[in-house]
């Protein structure tokens, strides 16, 4: 169904203004729906102005026409690749792609935190951690996992300052509205430990994952910051693709879990390589930073 969408020139002005400065417009989408407007309206808005710059056309000025998108056309339109080129632009930092892999539009970044940050973010995790747990496909309940040997915390999302300017960035990144992402995980690994190959779409083999999809659709993408060089060991491998990403401080490996249908795709299999101990130290570690961005704004699970 289409309907006409009106909004205030003012408004328009703003949007062309900050699309033709670069701004992400995932960004604008996040500051209009703060003023309260609905995300599907906002997104429309942004859209229609996308659109128009990118083909040379007569800008909107006081409406659009908006097709009132089908669920599943919401869930695709969730799919932004990432945007081509060396460089992804968002608010504040211009971030360097080192490398891509097309399957799974796999992506490495460089310097996507600072070490400042790095060591805050560790700081705030490290009194919290917890040993990770796995679903248990039969009964649906968190278990402590026998081979992934790491701990785990979650940050509630936006939960202070750091923290919310990371999910921020993180979400601007991956080119999807802030409120689509779950809050920040990060995880220690001491020597030793890694994670055995897995997929991070929520597999529908038990109530808890139904539930969630339900709620806030599939996850749709990864991004994994390393928040410390890692003296060997530690590289996150992609069985599938036949690839591997070196922890390097700051940096950070992002991907599709899911395919431009909005299907889980099984190439995003993946793993955390175990930490070895180096010549000169008989200990290291590993830490990351999580963030997985779902089909929809996220919603936890009721209390
Ligand atoms: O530690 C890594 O390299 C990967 C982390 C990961 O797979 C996850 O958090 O789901
Ligand atoms: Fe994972």
């Amino acid at each position: 169904m289409s309907q006409v969408l009106r909004f205030a020139p003012a408004l328009g002005d703003w949007v062309r203004l900050h699309l033709v400065q670069g701004e992400a417009p995932s960004a604008l989408v996040d500051a209009m729906q703060s003023q309260g407007m609905a995300l599907a309206a906002a997104k429309a808005i942004v859209d229609a102005f996308c659109h128009a710059l990118r083909e040379g056309k007569a800008l909107p000025v006081d409406h659009v026409v908006w097709q009132e998108a089908s669920e599943a056309l919401q869930v695709q339109r969730a799919f932004p690749m990432l945007a081509r080129g060396p460089m992804l632009r968002v608010p504040g930092r211009d971030v360097r792609v080192l490398a891509r892999v097309a399957p799974i539009d796999l992506a490495v970044l460089a310097d996507v935190m600072d070490a400042d940050e790095c060591a805050a973010l560790i700081d705030m995790a490290r009194p919290r951690l917890r040993p990770s747990t796995l679903v248990d496909p039969l009964t649906g309940r968190d278990v402590v996992s026998a081979q992934r040997v790491s701990l785990g915390m979650f940050f509630r999302l936006e939960e202070n300052a750091l923290v919310a300017r990371l999910d921020q960035r993180f979400a601007a990144l991956m080119g999807l509205p802030v409120a689509h992402g779950e809050g920040l995980q990060v995880l220690h690994y001491p020597t030793g430990a890694g994670s055995s190959p897995h997929f991070d779409f929520l597999v529908p083999s038990n109530e808890a994952n139904r539930a969630s999809i339900a709620r806030s659709g599939q996850r749709v993408r990864t991004m994994v910051t390393y928040l410390n060089d890692v003296p060997a060991g530690g590289e996150t491998v992609f069985p599938a693709l036949g690839c591997a990403v070196t922890p390097r401080r700051g940096h950070a490996v992002c991907f599709a879990d899911c395919d431009a249908a909005g299907e889980p795709d099984p190439a995003s299999l993946h793993a955390s390589q175990a930490v070895e101990s180096s010549h000169g130290a008989d200990r290291s570690e590993k830490w990351v930073v999580t963030k997985w961005m779902r089909a929809r704004p996220f919603q936890s699970a009721p209390a």
